[in-house]
């Protein structure tokens, strides 16, 4: 007979389930001219998630984010923050990051001046804001720019300042609304990977809207890809394979099985979207 020892079982921590950070429940949103953008959309945002919104032009991407940044209300169903503080209208004060396809910089205002903005309507004066506006143009490589005109900047830099200035009240949501799809693909390329070293670095969670399987599968640990008419989720892709994203991945089996999926999955969804026409 042996005697056979065995090991303690390792102590597991009981993980706490963390509370989403946005939640929407059955979310309907009916424009006044009577179009249906969405319909029934659930969603529950983990923290530190990167979540691609991917599908056909006119699936309601835009408006489901335009609702989780409280930009616009539901006609039916909720949208919840769950850990974030609300103001009195019941909308996350200060918690969530917009970046938009177009950079939106003020074009009076130095590269400083545009990431100083957020933190002067909070009501931080210049000195104040100086080291965390110079931190957020650092964290973006723009630190020897902060006094230039977005006249003297490329493309890609203003894309950039607008991420800056995004990211300088350290907010726990990032929206990104179809950020590069204005961009040549090699500044797009690199945005990428800037936008999920910052995503490494600060653990923040982050929604980005976009039109490209390549470009959703690079950067998600999930992808919701929707169908249109109406607009709803039509599948829900976890992609956390644990591979670095950097440029072998690019090049790899994985990567490329990935998009092979993410493909398949969009394919779908716009043939349901055109047979509902
Ligand atoms: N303010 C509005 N009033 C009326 N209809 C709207 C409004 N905003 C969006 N829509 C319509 O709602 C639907 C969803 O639009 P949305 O912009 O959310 O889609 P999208 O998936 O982001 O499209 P795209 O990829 O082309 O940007 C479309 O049919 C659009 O025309």
């Amino acid at each position: 007979m042996t005697d056979t020892t065995y090991a303690p079982a390792p102590v597991v921590p009981p993980t706490k389930p963390s509370r989403p950070v946005v939640s929407m429940r059955d979310v309907t949103k009916l424009f006044s001219n009577g179009t249906l953008a969405l319909k029934g959309m659930s969603l529950d945002v983990r923290p530190g998630e990167f979540i691609s919104l991917l599908g056909p032009s006119g699936c309601g991407k835009s408006t489901a984010l335009r609702i989780i940044a409280g930009l616009g209300s539901p006609s039916s169903g909720t949208i919840d923050w769950p850990s974030s503080p609300v103001n009195a209208k019941g909308l996350p004060e200060g918690d969530i990051g917009f970046v938009f396809q177009e950079p939106t910089l003020m074009p009076w205002a130095t590269v400083f001046g545009n990431v100083h903005l957020p933190l002067k309507l909070r009501g931080q004066g210049k000195r104040e804001a100086r080291d965390a506006v110079m931190a957020g143009l650092a964290s973006v490589g723009l630190a020897d720019f902060a006094d230039s005109y977005p006249r003297e900047l490329s493309g890609g830099m203003k894309m950039r300042v607008s991420i800056a200035r995004a990211l300088v009240t350290r907010p726990r949501l990032l929206l990104m609304d179809e950020p590069f799809a204005a961009l040549d693909e090699i500044t797009r390329q690199k945005l990428n990977d800037d936008v999920l070293r910052l995503w490494r670095e600060t653990g923040i969670t982050v929604i980005f809207v976009t039109h490209s399987v390549f470009e959703s599968a690079f950067l998600s640990n999930r992808i919701v890809v929707m169908r249109a008419r109406p607009g709803q989720v039509h599948a829900d892709l976890s992609i956390d394979n644990g591979s670095v994203r950097d440029e072998n991945y690019r090049t790899s089996e994985e990567y490329r099985a990935t998009t092979d999926r993410v493909s398949r999955a969009l394919q779908e969804a716009i043939m349901m979207g055109a047979k509902a026409q």
